[in-house]
């Protein structure tokens, strides 16, 4: 689940690499693995810099300054695919044709017929395994085939219906032509999220595409506008121009966004992340007093932190049970759910979040979370809970169980690695060592979210269905990335293999 961003300031003589990386950080929470931003200055020539970490170890201020140019495109990763190589940080360029660069948030499930496509009838090389570099080489080829020395608007929207009619899967894409301009476009069915503001100037307006509204907010653009499924726009110093580029097929966001990815201060589609995650609390905790019986005993509700708090805390108001923070979190630990590697998740779930024991000591206790995927962080705090000293202890999640791969870009490649994979709820509870689990049910969630916006009758909710909103994904493509990822991420973290080429990160 990257984070993506596009800005264009009206004022040619001003540097956009400063908000790139203010934006960046604040997007932080969809991609700590790498970070990178590519700027365009004047003569069209670009300006890169990316590698692997956290966006404030990625730049220091001498690359900033370096990084010239008014416009420009920033990108956070999270693998889905390939590796987590250096080479496959984003944003990717091509020199030809006209110099492109693509931000790329999501994941394509044909990349075995994009591959053949771009190798043997584009005539273009890939040099890594990364799904966002053959989007970028697919778009490429269609552009190139205008045969023209300088392409306009209606050229890139007509080589984006070609893109839209090759690349199937989750993509939100913000892009940019050298000297040009600015694109961003978003799959047919819109899973995963994009949106633009505007900030008038003294000198014009500023344009910014990105993720999610919360930056948007933070830099003082103002009008948002939800990018649609299956449009571009694009955005140059005189104009901005959308074309519906593809017929939408059905208006399907991700919803894991809403349980997990976006920041609660986010309005994806609009919908407030907040509000959605309050309503989860609520029929989560309906679910609590079905499952358990209206003579509850339980003493007090507390959050995993960060992601369930909102919800948390509506479960407690629900049930009129008393709210406390029972785990204190080390605030300079990231995520754990998006780190890569088990091992490494499985030892920053203790690093990150220690109990409170008064909270626990012969209580019994209700904790929430937004989801339980592995079970890494559920089966570190059922045990730390009663370490603690908690005599009972339930465990509620605002998600049903996952039991399917992720193919859109969240990274759930194995099924047998997804704790609810082929069990029950009780089986589950006792493999974490809760006394109950209690999970949210689907249409609850999906009303949790849909009741904010009509608009939104459908999601992609494939990791509790199996059922994939771009029709059925092949078992062979599945199997294939069980093993790609599970391989590849082994190998490199025995060998620290890098393909070199795109290593342009060397001056501090
Ligand atoms: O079952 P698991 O595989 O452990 O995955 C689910 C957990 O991971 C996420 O937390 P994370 O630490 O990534 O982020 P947060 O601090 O935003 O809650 C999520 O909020 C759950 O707590
Ligand atoms: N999480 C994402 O959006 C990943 C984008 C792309 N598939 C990559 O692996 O780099
Ligand atoms: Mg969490």
């Amino acid at each position: 689940m990257c984070g993506i961003l596009a800005l264009i300031l009206a004022d040619p003589n001003s540097a956009a690499s400063a908000e790139l990386y203010e934006g960046l950080g604040i997007l932080q929470h969809r991609g700590q693995d790498a970070a990178g931003i590519i700027t365009c200055g004047q003569k069209g020539r670009l300006y890169q810099s990316k590698a692997n970490g956290m966006v404030r170890d990625v730049f220091s201020k001498n690359q900033l300054l370096n990084l010239v140019g008014s416009m420009g495109v920033g990108h956070v990763r999270y693998p889905t695919a390939g590796t987590s190589s250096t080479s496959e940080a984003q944003p990717f360029y091509v020199n030809s044709p006209y110099g492109i660069v693509v931000a790329h948030n999501g994941n394509l499930t044909n990349t075995k017929e994009l591959r053949n496509f771009v190798d043997n009838e584009a005539h273009r090389h890939v040099n890594t395994e990364s799904d966002s570099e053959l989007l970028l080489n697919v778009f490429a080829h269609y552009l190139q085939e205008t045969g023209k020395v300088r392409v306009n608007e209606d050229d890139i929207f007509k080589a984006l219906t070609q893109v839209y009619k090759k690349c199937i899967g989750g993509y939100a894409v913000t892009a940019m032509i050298a000297g040009f301009g600015l694109i961003a476009f978003r799959d047919p069915h819109g899973i995963r999220p994009l949106i633009y503001g505007e900030r008038k100037t003294h000198y014009g307006t500023d344009y910014m595409v990105s993720s999610e509204s919360v930056v948007l907010d933070a830099l003082g653009f103002t009008n948002f506008v939800d990018v649609k499924p299956g449009e571009a726009i694009i955005i140059t110093n005189k104009s901005v121009t959308k074309r519906q580029c593809v017929e939408p097929r059905e208006f399907a966001p991700c919803i894991f966004e809403y349980v997990y990815f976006a920041r609660p201060d986010s309005i994806m589609d609009g919908v407030s992340v907040y509000k959605a995650r309050l309503a989860m609390g609520e029929a989560l905790a309906d679910q609590v007093t079905k499952k358990l019986g209206r003579n509850l005993d339980i003493d007090v509700v507390i959050p995993v932190p960060d992601t369930s708090r909102s919800a948390a805390l509506q479960v407690s108001y629900r049930l009129n049970i008393l709210y406390r923070e029972g785990f204190i979190k080390n605030r300079y630990i990231g995520r754990t759910f998006i780190m890569p590697g088990q091992s490494l998740r499985e030892k920053s779930v203790r690093r990150k979040l220690n109990p409170m024991q008064p909270e626990f000591a012969g209580k019994n206790v209700l904790i929430v979370d937004d989801s339980i995927v592995r079970g890494t962080t559920s089966r570190e705090i059922i045990q730390m809970a009663r370490d603690a000293g908690a005599k009972k202890v339930y465990f509620a999640s605002c998600a049903p169980p996952l039991r399917f791969p992720n193919v859109y870009g969240i990274d759930m490649p194995t099924r047998t690695e997804l704790i609810a994979y082929n069990r029950t709820e009780e089986e589950i509870a006792d493999e974490l060592g809760a006394d109950h689990v209690i999970f949210q049910n689907l249409e609850d969630l999906v009303k949790s979210v849909s009741k904010f916006n009509p608009a939104l009758k459908a999601f992609d909710v494939s990791v509790f269905t199996g059922s994939y909103v771009t029709g059925d994904v092949d078992e062979s493509y599945l199997v294939d990335l069980e093993q790609s990822r599970n391989g590849t991420l082994k190998k490199m973290a025995s060998t620290g293999e890098v393909i070199g080429l795109h290593n342009a990160h060397t001056f501090k």
